[in-house]
């Protein structure tokens, strides 16, 4: 047994040894967190850092990619810091007396590609923007992300709803113009998605109209309206003077409502609006997500594809435009475009307003489009005719267009044949589908691009 002083020196001994092992485990469990406090800040700086250009929202960009933002071209430029705007200011820069400094917004986009070259080639800066979402296959885009990167054409990655990103760019770039087709597409999507077109067509664009308003010098503004505005109007062909207060689907809906959006931007703050009507708009490096390309991809797999008639059994039929008419027309229109008249936000005096028709004036019958499509592809079609689906389709489009001729000289000249004939030689080429394709389409080579 041990006695009672031995017991209290062992007491105290023990209380020293617990004394000393509780200042220790306080010292390394500080030390702990002052390390652990220095992480989290230099992750926190090196995140920040990272993340400027600022990241789009993703709650109101429902489509965007949520796993990176980080690809493979913004990566080189990350940081916001002076290598990127270089970049930014480089591509933004025209090579020709006069030239415009344009930002095309959708830049990644079927239209926003094929006219960002058009404008590059002909000695215009061009930067794009596109939030690259995945609506339809995104690698499509990239692709065409690289092609431009090759004539020196920079995709900033970003949402139109990203105020602070849009000021950004207009900081280091007095943009003349603004070539607006960025957009929620698609006539059918609109139903299980319809959010997105609210984010994208009217929130976006009402985001990008904050940031030209009050600018300055206010950029002139040319933006895709659509053909679906026309809804159920009967008359035809259509006109700019029909009404276009029916839409049937939830994005001519939208379309529509840039249009009225337009109109106030115009009047309060004298920002130069020019809308334009596209009428489905077809060609290489085209949209996954419309008929002409899944017909393609369908048939070619031995797939049955669905052609639709109208309730009084009438053949469906568009007023389908080749990719290069409307190129022609969006830089008509942006060469036409007077400049806006407001400064500082303020309006100082009436601005140009307009909207034009770009159709193909020969509408097509949907059935005559796999017609086509078969000869040029040698394969039959395993069609179903089946009436047309409550999905906000309509009937029939036929554009007048002799207002876009009158303003700018628009004429299209590709007939859907022959345009489709440079659709499936693309499509074969950029899939790698080496097939009796190939020499039917061989023909081409010679006489296309
Ligand atoms: O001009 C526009 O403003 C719009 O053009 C385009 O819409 P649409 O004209 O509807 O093109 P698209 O879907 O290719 O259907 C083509 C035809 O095939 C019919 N169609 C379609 C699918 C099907 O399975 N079967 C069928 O017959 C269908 O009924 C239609 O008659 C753009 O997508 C849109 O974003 C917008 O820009």
């Amino acid at each position: 047994m041990a006695s009672p002083p031995d017991t209290s020196k062992l007491d105290r001994y023990n209380s020293y040894i617990r004394r000393v092992n509780s200042t220790k485990l306080l010292n390394a469990s500080s030390k702990l967190l002052f390390r652990a406090t220095l992480l989290i800040a230099l992750l926190l700086i090196l995140l920040f850092t990272l993340n400027y250009p600022p990241v789009a929202d993703h709650a109101s960009s429902p489509h965007l990619h949520t796993t990176s933002n980080f690809n493979f071209l913004s990566s080189a430029f990350v940081g916001g810091g002076s290598a990127w705007e270089k970049q930014i200011r480089h591509s933004a820069t025209p090579r020709r007396p006069n030239g415009f400094s344009v930002l095309v917004t959708g830049a990644g986009g079927f239209v926003g590609s094929h006219c960002s070259l058009a404008l590059k080639k002909r000695g215009d800066g061009v930067l794009g923007l596109d939030n690259f979402n995945t609506y339809y296959d995104p690698t499509l885009k990239r692709s065409r992300q690289a092609m431009l990167l090759k004539h020196q054409i920079f995709i900033v990655e970003g949402d139109l709803n990203d105020d602070k990103l849009l000021r950004k760019l207009f900081d280091v770039v007095p943009f003349t113009h603004v070539l607006h087709l960025a957009a929620q597409a698609g006539v059918r999507y609109a139903m299980q998605n319809p959010q997105s077109y609210v984010a994208s067509n009217i929130a976006g664009f009402v985001s990008l109209l904050e940031v030209c308003k009050s600018v300055n010098p206010q950029p002139a503004i040319v933006w895709a309206s659509s053909s679906s505005v026309y809804g159920l109007n009967t008359q035809n062909p259509f006109s700019e003077s029909h009404r276009t207060d029916q839409p049937a689907s939830l994005y001519a809906a939208t379309k529509k409502a840039g249009e009225e959006i337009a109109h106030t931007y115009n009047h309060i703050y004298g920002l130069s609006l020019t809308g334009l009507r596209f009428f489905t708009v077809y060609g290489p490096w085209g949209r996954p997500d419309m008929a002409y390309f899944f017909f393609t991809k369908d048939i070619l797999q031995g797939k049955p594809v669905n052609i639709y008639q109208t309730v009084d059994d009438k053949e469906v039929a568009r007023d389908f435009t080749y990719i290069d008419d409307i190129v022609k027309g969006c830089l008509g229109a942006l060469d036409t475009a007077e400049k806006s008249t407001g400064s500082g936000g303020k309006k100082k005096a009436p601005a140009q307003l307009r909207v034009y028709n770009l159709g193909n004036t020969s509408p097509v019958p949907v059935g005559k489009l796999v017609s086509i499509l078969e000869s040029l592809l040698s394969v039959k079609a395993k069609k179903h005719v089946i009436k047309m689906p409550r999905n906000g389709d309509v009937p029939y489009t036929h554009a007048n267009v002799s207002l876009a001729l009158k303003d700018f000289g628009y004429k299209p000249t590709t007939d859907l044949a022959t345009g489709l004939r440079k659709f499936v030689k693309w499509y074969v080429n950029y899939y790698g589908i080496e097939s009796r394709v190939k020499k039917e389409t061989k023909n081409v080579a010679e006489d296309s691009d």
